[in-house]
């Protein structure tokens, strides 16, 4: 097949993307959407009203954190960022004495060393509390970081499955993180200083000036570029907005680019002979394609569409000062002071500089602060599904479960694309269920739906006879073992893997290894693996920094890195018999009534699979177990429920022989048949 993937002409026309509240920018590779703005002025105050509350509220929170550093540090900041002014301040000071000094042709020398001598203190004190607030920024800045990165953790581990697959955002990595929220703190205290900067300096040309008005004349002239630059130049920095690529070429480049980088695809390249240059061939072609078309940030190239006529007129703005300045010396040569003359330009410089860069200040700022407005707003928000208020009652028996009418869609998907079609059983306490069907038939979907991982869309789920929503999560999570094929393994060592089953016990060694060999673990734990239950598989590669490493090979930083972060690699068999050594370990809490278990032993050998079931098995008293499988066996010929799927529908349901019964016309007939032809032995 030869798919050639054209030139840009014909991308980004999808009409439903179109609404009429956004404008549409293509820029390079990014097609920009962006919410109409009436007015960039209405639009900033509204937003810093709503920001408000949130500095607010961070200050409360610094406060309390650092109640002497904090507000210390504030003082200092704002000291620092004003004391250039007043350096300078001293500075000419002495210039002026000199200049009066060489036209009088007779200096004031203890007026002059005086002027110095406070210069040189000034100076001194300043460095001394640089160094200061260096030293406390740091303790502050710890301090808020470890805190906010508590909450988040906190906030993170609390968001359920619906609801982070309704809001995927909120798993996103760099939702915040405390830096973030130091550095809005840190560009809007930096801001106030700039500001009490800008204020002191305009007060400092006052001084040079003769009068009044002219003072007033200076701080326009002095404003005006600054003011111009971001009311003229074209910004997305304060638009809200998302770019997408739908260039063809682009996102085949970074196709092709996550297949030679990501580790994942390595082998998968290594054993495909010439996949190599295939996929080289494929990246040039994309490229050819793509010619000059820039994939550089969308903000970075809205701004290069400033029109030449007005970055030429805010380049002269600047300069407006130091003509009114030349100007106003030749009509008024009585008053010419060449150090004034010299100092007001400079003055001039240093204020639209500060101004440019306090514009920056408060952008930065605000992108900020409206994330740190997100944690706050998020960190309290309730999880999609509410939490009931009765315990799961205690009982000797296994759970009894029942579905009426339930019907159910995934909260990413459509209504219409539903994943359940009104289903009703009836589970009985004790019983022991196996789910069969095909592919995508809704298996896995049902024990989400028995475990409260997802709320029905219509129906009714009960636990026990009473609608399982009005039962608390915590209760119902403690009376149910979950053992799936796609569970994960956490970055902490295997004892601990095992132990969070029982998160009460998680150190109980005995509790652990007895699961372990319940879950057919403990031999390659033992065996295999030189650390035994301590090892971790796979270290958190975050705990390792480097600079400039790549650029030395074979030193002895070399071994240390081998060494560290090392992954154990396990076979798929094995992780599935760690998944299972920690449902094994959950049982000893005492308190599960419910095993479900969604192909458990895929993985696993026929003596593992067979140890499994058996172990399982022999915990049956107490429980009413689910299972899902694919494998029909000693779990279907023994099952007092089989639950028969197809396309998310329940088409059968009965006990092995009374499916049975029903001959090429049922459904549990053909998928049993159908294994009985493929794998004849083992049925
Ligand atoms: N998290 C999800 N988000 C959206 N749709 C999903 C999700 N999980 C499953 N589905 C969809 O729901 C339907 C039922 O999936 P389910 O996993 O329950 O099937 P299954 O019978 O367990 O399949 P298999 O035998 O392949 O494991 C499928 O169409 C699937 O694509």
């Amino acid at each position: 097949m030869n798919r050639d993937f054209k030139d840009t002409k014909n991308i980004n026309r999808d009409p439903d993307l179109l609404d009429p509240s956004l404008e549409v920018v293509q820029l390079g590779v990014w097609r920009v959407f962006l919410t109409k703005q009436a007015s960039w002025f209405k639009a900033r105050c509204r937003r810093w009203r709503i920001l408000i509350s949130t500095v607010k509220r961070l200050t409360i929170d610094f406060y309390t954190l650092a109640p002497i550093l904090f507000p210390s540090l504030c003082l200092s900041t704002l000291f620092v960022r004003v004391a250039p002014v007043i350096l300078w301040h001293l500075f000419n000071r002495c210039l002026f004495m000199i200049e009066i000094g060489l036209t009088r042709g007779e200096f004031d020398t203890v007026a002059i060393i005086n002027a110095v001598v406070a210069r040189v203190v000034f100076a001194a004190v300043v460095a001394v509390i640089s160094y200061w607030s260096r030293k406390a920024e740091f303790i502050v800045q710890t301090r808020i970081i470890q805190h906010f990165e508590a909450i988040v953790f906190e906030w993170k581990s609390r968001v359920d499955l619906s609801t982070s697959e309704a809001h995927p955002e909120h798993d996103e990595e760099d939702v915040i993180a405390g830096h973030d929220v130091w550095y809005a703190y840190r560009d809007l205290v930096v801001g106030v200083g700039r500001t009490l900067s800008i204020i002191s300096q305009l007060f400092y040309v006052s001084t040079l000036t003769h009068t009044g008005k002219e003072a007033l004349i200076y701080a326009i002239l002095f404003l005006m570029r600054p003011l111009a630059k971001d009311l003229l130049e074209p910004s997305l920095w304060d638009r809200v907005w998302i770019a997408t690529s739908s260039e063809p070429n682009f996102n085949r480049m970074a196709s092709l680019k996550s297949i030679v980088s990501e580790p994942e695809y390595r082998q998968e390249i290594n054993s495909n002979g010439d996949i190599k240059e295939y996929l080289c061939q494929e990246y040039l072609k994309a490229r050819n394609f793509l010619r000059d078309v820039s994939a550089s940030y969308p903000a970075a190239q809205y701004s290069n569409r400033e029109r030449v006529d007005l970055a030429v007129l805010s380049e002269l703005l600047g300069d407006l000062h130091m003509f009114y300045c030349f100007a106003s010396a030749i009509l008024n040569p009585s008053k010419l002071m060449v150090s004034k003359i010299a100092m007001l330009p400079r003055a001039g410089d240093l204020v639209t500089t500060e101004l440019d860069a306090l514009w920056v200040d408060l952008r930065d700022s605000e992108t900020n602060l409206a994330s740190v407005q997100r944690v706050y707003d998020l960190v309290h928000a309730d999880n999609t599904r509410k939490d009931g208020k009765f315990d799961i009652p205690s009982s000797d028996m296994g759970m009894s479960l029942a579905m009426r009418n339930v019907s159910f869609s995934y909260p990413n998907k459509k209504p219409n694309e539903g994943a359940l079609h009104d289903i009703s059983c009836t589970i009985k306490p004790g019983q022991l269920v196996v789910i069969v069907g095909e592919n995508g038939s809704g298996k896995s979907t049902l024990l989400k739906l028995f475990t409260r991982l997802y709320d029905c869309t219509s129906g009714e789920v009960s636990v026990d006879g009473t609608d399982i929503r009005d039962y608390k999560f915590g209760s119902l999570r403690s009376a149910t073992a979950m053992l799936t094929q796609d569970h994960r393994l956490f970055p902490l060592s295997l004892s601990e893997n095992i132990g969070v089953g029982n998160p009460e016990a998680a150190s109980d060694m005995c509790l652990i290894q007895e699961s372990a060999r319940k879950g057919g673990a403990d031999e390659f734990i033992c065996d295999k693996l030189a650390e035994k239950y301590d090892t971790v598989l796979e270290p958190m590669a975050t705990n390792l920094t480097s600079h400039l490493f790549y650029t030395v090979d074979d030193t002895p930083l070399n071994r240390i890195y081998n060494n560290f972060g090392k992954k154990t690699q396990i076979s798929g068999g094995e992780r599935q018999r760690l998944v299972a050594s920690r449902a094994f370990m959950r049982l000893t809490t005492g308190k599960v009534r419910l095993i479900v278990a969604d192909e458990p032993s895929s993985n696993l050998d026929p003596k593992g699979e067979s140890e499994l079931f058996n172990n399982l098995i022999d915990e049956r008293q107490g429980k009413t177990m689910i299972f899902v499988t694919h494998r029909f066996g000693f779990l279907t010929e023994h099952a007092d429920l089989i639950l028969c799927m197809k396309k998310g529908r329940l088409v059968e349901q009965g006990t092995h022989d009374e499916l049975m019964t029903m001959g090429e016309d049922g459904e549990y007939f053909k998928l049993y048949d159908l294994q009985a032809r493929v794998f004849k032995s083992d049925i």
